[in-house]
């Protein structure tokens, strides 16, 4: 539905892209003309990922750990040398484990918010100073979760989205003047390979959730894919610091305690 040069020109990075929801994006870049980064942690996967991608366009890939701003630093060099510039940032990386708050450990709860909140943040402040304020334009979407009402069963992913919530308005605000925009998508359940990542009995509780969602289904990658290729795209040149939910209105609806009551049986 969209012009198939819509990034011709441009140039995006996709944080997480070597699988699911990540490399969904890059595919849907790549094949509306943008060059495109992807990097993740482990190198195997991401370079069969990167090969994958390259039918469609120009893709480069680097090993990163979001959590490590030296890293993400390099990240940036390998930006500047292929491309000499970066137009469009997808936050994507990200994940959490299912557990009850009281049984999160100090480890289990910084890994999930040193991911999702911290690491977004620095892939943020270094991508904007190495490219999007000197350049004067830059577009940043960050893919957070469906945490309106609160993630009881998942409380550190829960406030580390949050965080990243709070974090886009802000941002979205003290960038402007640099003409750069920031965005969040919030997906509620959707089929990809991270879901594949949950054990029993999360697993059952999916079909659950499918049950009690208003279009009784999951959601599909390529539906969180549109949704940043919109936000991404000047179809939404006067929209910054807002989020939009991709989760057939579980946001608005729904037993947010059904993951606390499976682990307490
Ligand atoms: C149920 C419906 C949900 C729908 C909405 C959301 C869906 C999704 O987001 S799907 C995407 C899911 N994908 C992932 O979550 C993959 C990425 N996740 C991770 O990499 C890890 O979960 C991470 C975020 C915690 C980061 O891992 P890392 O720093 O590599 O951490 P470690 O694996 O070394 O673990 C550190 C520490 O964390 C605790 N912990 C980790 N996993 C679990 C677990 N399954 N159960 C309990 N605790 C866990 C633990 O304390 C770990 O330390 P050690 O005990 O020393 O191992
Ligand atoms: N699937 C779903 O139902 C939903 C997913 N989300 C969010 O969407 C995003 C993508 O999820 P999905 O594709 O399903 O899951 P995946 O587990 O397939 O994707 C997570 C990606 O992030 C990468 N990653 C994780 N930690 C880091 C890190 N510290 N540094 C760099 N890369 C990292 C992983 O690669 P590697 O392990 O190699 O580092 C992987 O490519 C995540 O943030 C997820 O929480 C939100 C709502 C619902």
């Amino acid at each position: 539905m969209y012009v198939p040069d819509l990034f011709a020109g441009k140039t995006a990075l996709v944080t997480g892209g070597r699988s699911g929801i990540g490399y969904g994006i890059a595919e849907a870049l790549l094949k509306l003309g943008a060059r495109v980064c992807i990097c993740a942690r482990k190198p195997e996967p991401l370079a069969a990922a990167a090969a994958a991608l390259a039918k469609h366009g120009t893709c480069v890939a680097r090993p990163c750990d979001i959590r490590n701003s030296e890293e993400v630093e390099a990240l940036a060099d390998l930006i500047q040398t292929e491309f000499g510039r970066l137009d469009i940032l997808v936050n994507n990386a990200g994940g959490q484990f299912p557990g009850l708050a009281r049984q999160l450990t100090d480890k289990g709860w910084n890994a999930v918010i040193n991911t999702n909140l911290n690491g977004t943040f620095y892939v943020s402040r270094i991508m904007a100073e190495r490219f999007f304020i000197p350049q004067q334009e830059g577009n940043i979407v960050n893919i957070i979760v469906n945490m309106l009402r609160g993630f009881p069963g998942m409380a550190h992913t829960g406030a580390a989205r949050a965080g990243v919530e709070n974090l886009t308005k802000s941002l979205a605000q003290e960038w402007a003047r640099y003409h750069v925009r920031v965005n969040s998508v919030a997906p509620g359940t959707i089929i990809s390979s991270g879901l594949e990542t949950y054990a029993e009995p999360v697993k059952a509780l999916l079909d659950r959730m499918k049950q009690d969602n208003l279009m009784q289904r999951h959601g599909t990658v390529e539906e969180v894919a549109n949704a940043v290729l919109f936000l991404a795209s000047p179809l939404a040149s006067y929209t910054s610091g807002t989020t939009l939910y991709v989760d057939g209105m579980d946001h608005l609806h729904g037993n947010r305690m059904r993951m606390v009551d499976m682990f307490r049986k």
